[in-house]
């Protein structure tokens, strides 16, 4: 099980900082979608340039253009790049193409789709190495979390590998380890956080304990 730590609410200097303070305890930097539309795919290049030994993950939540798009987060030094599970066959079809030529890797992020069992063997079949179950800050706001719905994929995913995000944080990181995700990532509950570093460290320690 590796961790990811998504970054939203910085910019490039502030997402520098975090990333120095917990290097060690992840295994996945997130450039998430509000610093690439406030800074651009530079964000990725930024912190992969800085970080080398880190994978990068950038949220781009591509809903069309699949290709294309995965062929430009490629070029910043992008490792895995995400896809909405809400868009066309073709569009995530689009993704694993590029993605297999330039050695990345497509996240699908399920946030919105209604039938998460059906959709999630569907997209199993396109051959995406990641699907991940998502309550986004808004679906948050809201009261929900993603726990069920990581169960679901775990019953009917044979092929990718599994992700859970949204609103996950210390308290609640048991529950999501008990389900045995593949990556769990976490935003808030380590960037909003008094000592991100002891926060971090603590959930990879829990994470390796399994
Ligand atoms: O993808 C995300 C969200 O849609 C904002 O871009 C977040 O990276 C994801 O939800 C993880 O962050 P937290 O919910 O703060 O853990």
């Amino acid at each position: 099980m590796e961790l990811q730590l998504a970054l939203d609410l910085v910019d490039i200097h502030g997402a520098k900082q975090v990333v120095k303070e917990v290097a060690p305890y992840i295994d996945i930097v997130e450039i998430g979608t509000p610093v690439v539309i406030n800074e651009g795919l530079h964000a990725v290049k930024a912190i992969k340039d800085e970080f080398p030994s880190l994978k990068v993950l950038a949220d781009l939540k591509i809903m069309d253009a699949g290709g294309y798009e995965v062929m430009k987060a490629s070029e910043a030094g992008a490792d895995i790049i995400t896809v909405l599970g809400v868009s066309d066959d073709a569009t995530i079809k689009g993704a694993v193409d590029e993605a297999r030529k330039q050695n990345k890797k497509i996240m699908v992020d399920m946030i919105n789709v209604k039938d998460i069992a059906g959709r999630a063997q569907e997209i199993d079949n396109l051959g995406v190495d990641y699907i991940c179950v998502h309550s986004g800050y808004d679906h948050q706001a809201a009261g929900k979390n993603s726990f069920e719905d990581l169960a679901t994929i775990k019953r009917v995913v044979k092929r990718a590998k599994t992700a859970i995000a949204g609103g996950i944080k210390l308290q609640t990181l048991p529950e999501v380890i008990g389900a045995q995700p593949d990556l769990v990532i976490v935003g808030g509950g380590i960037t909003g956080s008094d000592d991100k570093q002891a926060v971090a460290a603590e959930m990879q320690r829990l994470i390796k304990q399994g």
